[in-house]
């Protein structure tokens, strides 16, 4: 298989290059090599995408509900059927494993298309009746032109996620992909339109920063959905706020999961290496802060260092591999300085913490225990595969130390105490909590976080809200009075 793009953009139905844009590397993230290349967008393709998706906006919004959601339920087969060829291309883009790839990101992508697809037809207002027979009623409509920006865990899930409800709303789209990840939105692209989405619904542009933010900038943009850090997030939002424009802000966190004493171990266990180490633990919402009420503290360490040592490291493309590279050779400088900062701030480094000799960007799953709320490492998002371990004695105390952070993404429990499980969630201050599981993310419900965390939700019905607004029509039936 081919990993190389046909070309850097797609805009307005097909590939389109410029090659005056500054060249970006792609890099295999298992093997440092380089795979491809693409180009920067110039200001004048960043021109032609918007263009072109203005054009195309009033087009799609005027199609109905139920046909625009036949094209995206359409690309949600496609994409299915290409499931292998389309998660080995997400493997080459992130590192990810091709275990993960298989069942997480084209197939949440096409569960995004079909959600949004199916909701299409039924997207409608209310009637409202008011005194002698008149009435009112809404009508939902789509903003306009609406911008993605990615970040690169989930090149394609991010794609789809931005795509699927912007699109259902009758909005059109320019997308730009992070800088690392500039592989599967392009693919997306090129499926919505052989799924039958005319010209300019859907266009990718590729680029840093300055690319984002002349997207973010044009007047002719009405909402700006971003996938990405805190810091970048305050930037976007302050630039779309100028020009009044919509957002949804999907960023950073560092999460707790509290583990209580009276929980099922392996569980609980499970829920630590899935909200730590799945994606090499670059996952937004993963539980870094793992806090183990002191009864079980020992057993739960001793059991999570036994079960990291079956992780299997290695070859992404090799169905067996379990545990993959960082995405860079950057974010790894970045994890490994949150290792040593760690280590030097007197947290113990009870599991991994070295980087794999050989190519690529390989770091062991890490854990330290005895952290404290004050270490830098629990206070700050690291966005790799380091677990901090923190004790705790009671409820109460737990849940003001889980709240003591500007995040608010999500959170976890795991107890076998219900009654406590629900009256923790309810004061957790994050936007996505779990009971005694973690890290789920399907369509049907909404997701995204509060405080520092974001603005906004992604999937489910709510989505829609973020894609659309409501006009209000009064009307009259008996003439109309007036005081003179
Ligand atoms: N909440 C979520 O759903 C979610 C999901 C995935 C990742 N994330 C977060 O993303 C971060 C990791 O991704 P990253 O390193 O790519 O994030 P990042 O903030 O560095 O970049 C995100 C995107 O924003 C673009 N960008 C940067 N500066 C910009 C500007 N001034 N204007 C417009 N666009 C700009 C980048 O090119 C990139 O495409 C982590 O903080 C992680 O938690 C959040
Ligand atoms: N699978 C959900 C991932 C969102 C954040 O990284």
């Amino acid at each position: 298989m081919t990993t190389a793009p046909t070309a850097s953009h797609y805009i307005d139905g097909s590939y389109a290059e410029d090659a005056a844009g500054t060249a970006i590397d792609i890099i295999y993230p298992a093997t440092g090599e380089i795979i491809g290349r693409v180009h920067s967008a110039t200001p004048e393709m960043v021109e032609r995408a918007l263009a072109s998706a203005r054009r195309a906006q009033p087009e799609w919004a005027a199609m109905t509900g139920m046909e625009r959601g036949r094209i995206l339920r359409r690309a949600a087969d496609i994409i299915r059927d290409r499931n292998r060829e389309l998660s080995i291309l997400e493997t080459y883009d992130t590192g990810k494993p091709l275990q993960e790839t298989l069942v997480a990101d084209a197939t949440s992508g096409a569960d995004a298309l079909e959600y949004f697809g199916g909701l299409a037809a039924s997207l409608a207002g209310e009637y409202i009746p008011q005194p002698g027979g008149d009435f009112v009623y809404t009508i939902r409509q789509a903003l306009g032109v609406c911008v993605g920006i990615g970040a690169w865990n989930y090149p394609t899930q991010i794609a789809c996620w931005k795509a699927a409800p912007a699109l259902a709303c009758g909005n059109t789209m320019v997308f730009k992909p992070s800088e690392t990840t500039p592989l599967c939105a392009l693919k997306i692209a090129e499926i919505l339109t052989e799924a039958g989405a005319p010209p300019g619904v859907f266009n990718v542009v590729q680029g840093l920063g300055d690319v984002g933010a002349a997207l973010v900038n044009d007047p002719r943009v009405a909402k700006v959905s971003l996938t990405g850090s805190v810091p970048t997030g305050r930037k976007v939002y302050a630039a779309a706020a100028a020009g009044m424009k919509h957002v949804t802000m999907e960023l950073g966190g560092k999460s707790p999961l509290i583990v209580f004493d009276d929980a099922t171990l392996d569980d609980a266990v499970s829920g630590a290496i899935l909200g730590n180490f799945y994606s090499s633990g670059q996952v937004c919402s993963n539980g870094t802060r793992v806090f183990v009420q002191k009864g079980i503290r020992d057993a739960f360490l001793a059991r999570l260092c036994e079960r990291l040592s079956t992780a299997k490291l290695g070859d992404p493309l090799d169905e067996a591999t379990n545990f993959g590279p960082m995405v860079s050779e950057a974010q790894l400088s970045i994890v490994k300085r949150y290792i040593a900062k760690g280590i030097e701030e007197g947290a113990s480094l009870a599991y991994g913490g070295k980087r794999q000799p050989g190519p690529g960007f390989f770091l062991e799953p890490t854990v330290f225990a005895g952290v404290t709320d004050e270490m830098t490492i629990a206070r700050e998002e690291i966005f790799g595969p380091v677990l901090s371990l923190l004790e705790f004695d009671d409820e109460e105390e737990v849940i003001g130390r889980a709240n003591a952070t500007e995040f608010g993404l999500a959170g976890g429990v795991f107890t076998n105490d219900l009654t406590r499980a629900h009256r923790v969630v309810a004061r957790l201050e994050a936007g996505t909590c779990y009971i005694n599981t973690y890290n789920l993310a399907p369509v049907e419900a909404p997701f995204g976080g509060v405080k520092a965390s974001g603005v906004g939700r992604e999937n489910s019905k709510e989505a829609i809200a973020h894609y659309s607004e409501v006009k209000t029509i009064h009307v009259a039936m008996n003439g109309v009075e007036a005081p003179f």
